[in-house]
């Protein structure tokens, strides 16, 4: 089902038209209008398009403290477990992340440094759509808890009715999240964005979600920070003759059910493995739950291409700067230096994307669509604003004056250069 290409095939379909921007007008020109809607008629619209959209009708947005109590009983006691589990390891490596405030200067006439200063409030994202993330809630309300934002304010659809997945519940209550509001799609990120009568607005919102979620975040940025514009997931894979096919097929279709735009790719120096891995996909896929959506991804958006060597392998990754890259190769660790553009990375036949998915430690939000050439995954610094600041003395001044002066009369700003000369010691 999933078809090869050429290196100069897969260079045309998917290297050259690769664009991470929505082109899609009519979810843009939707959003654009639901997202005015609400700014201008707040709850009332909010309800109106969460109905249309959702097919429920709410009665509260926010869930209810006695809700997230009784989510605790719902909820098997081992997937708790597993919860906090995958929170320690979240919390551990984020909190390496962690920086704070400081002087990069401290003299008797000059000062100077760097303030480090949590976001006040944020919306994070939960998609629920097709499936339940209870991941994604520790992978983005844990960074912006440790970065301490005050209020981490979280939204996802609620599916069937009025109610929200108990284990997405139990999951912010792991992370620290403040409030749960029952919207999801353009309308929760209108209400994030601009507030209503119920809701107050945040000052960034992150998290994943489908392209109606990347459109509106898309529209309200500016009036409020973003993480990015997520594109559909994504795992390239770079496999030698070593790598079993069982696990390469396992790894392609799990990236692949997320989404029937989903794309998975196997770059491979061996033509028996790639043979392998399409008998694997087929078997694999014929009792998968997700199976329609996973085989129209690989069919339409993926493909196994046949590389010479292993450098060559890591030049189509490169430039294709995958959200995902396994290497499953002989001595993995030792390529770890030829990634150039990835947004996370999985070394080795033992370490599937799926671990890093839900348990290991690194984030699973992350760019997408060609962006890890100029972006990275969320961090605890997503979270967290930066401000220099600066102290001269008299005598400081005195001493850089003239040079100030330069070049404020090359920029003709006389009055720049005034404001210093008011100050000289004459
Ligand atoms: N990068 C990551 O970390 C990560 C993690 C999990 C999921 N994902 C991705 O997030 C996406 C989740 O998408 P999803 O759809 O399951 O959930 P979602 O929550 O993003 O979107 C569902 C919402 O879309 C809105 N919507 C659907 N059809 C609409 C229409 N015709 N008009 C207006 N609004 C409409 C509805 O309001 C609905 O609540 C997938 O692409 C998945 O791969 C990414
Ligand atoms: N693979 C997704 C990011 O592309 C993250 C995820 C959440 N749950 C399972 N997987
Ligand atoms: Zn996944």
């Amino acid at each position: 089902m999933i078809p090869s290409y050429s290196i100069q095939s897969f260079e045309e379909k998917f290297l050259s038209k690769q664009k991470a921007s929505l082109e899609d007008t009519t979810i843009i020109e939707i959003a654009k209008q639901v997202i005015n809607d609400i700014r201008e008629n707040g709850d009332k619209a909010l309800s109106k398009y969460v109905e249309q959209f959702d097919n429920y009708v709410p009665i509260d947005f926010e869930v209810s403290n006695k809700e997230r109590e009784q989510a605790w009983d719902e909820v098997d006691p081992d997937t708790i477990t597993s919860l906090k589990l995958a929170a320690d390891n979240i919390r551990d490596f984020h909190k390496q992340q962690l920086s704070s405030s400081r002087f990069m200067n401290v003299g008797e006439e000059v000062v100077s440094g760097q303030l480090f200063r949590p976001i006040e409030r944020v919306g994070i994202y939960v998609p629920g759509g097709t499936a339940c993330y209870p991941s994604s809630v520790l992978m983005n309300a844990i960074p912006a808890v440790l970065a301490g934002v005050e209020e981490v304010i979280m939204v996802t659809p609620a599916r069937n009715g009025e109610n929200i997945a108990p284990i997405l519940s139990v999951a912010a209550d792991i992370a620290g999240v403040s409030k749960i509001l029952k919207i999801g799609g353009i309308q929760a990120i209108a209400a994030l964005a601009y507030g209503t009568e119920t809701i107050s607005n945040v000052d960034k919102i992150v998290g994943p979600g489908n392209a109606y979620v990347a459109a509106a975040k898309s529209l309200v940025y500016g009036d409020v920070g973003i993480d990015m514009i997520a594109g559909p997931s994504e795992v390239a894979i770079i496999a030698d003759q070593t790598a079993n096919p069982i696990y390469i097929a396992a790894d392609l279709i799990a990236q692949a059910e997320h989404d029937e735009n989903a794309r998975a790719f196997l770059f491979s120096t061996s033509d028996q493995l790639i043979k392998e891995t399409k008998m694997e996909l087929e078997r694999q896929c014929s009792n998968l739950p997700r199976r329609e959506i996973a085989e129209k991804a690989l069919k339409n958006k993926s493909s196994c291409v046949l590389v010479s060597d292993i450098t060559q392998a890591f030049e189509l990754s490169n430039r294709l700067a995958p959200e995902h890259l396994e290497v499953q190769v002989e001595s993995p660790l030792n390529y770890l230096g030829k990634v150039k553009n990835a947004g996370s990375v999985f070394l080795g036949n033992y370490t599937p994307e799926a671990l890093g998915d839900y348990f290991a430690g690194p984030n699973h939000v992350l760019p997408t669509s060609g962006t890890a050439r100029f972006s990275s995954g969320l961090s605890v610094d997503d979270f967290i604003k930066k401000t220099t600041f600066l102290y001269y003395s008299q005598q400081a001044l005195d001493d850089a004056a003239q040079h100030v002066v330069n070049i404020a009369t090359e920029e003709q700003l006389e009055g720049h250069a005034r404001a210093v000369q008011k100050r000289l010691n004459k």
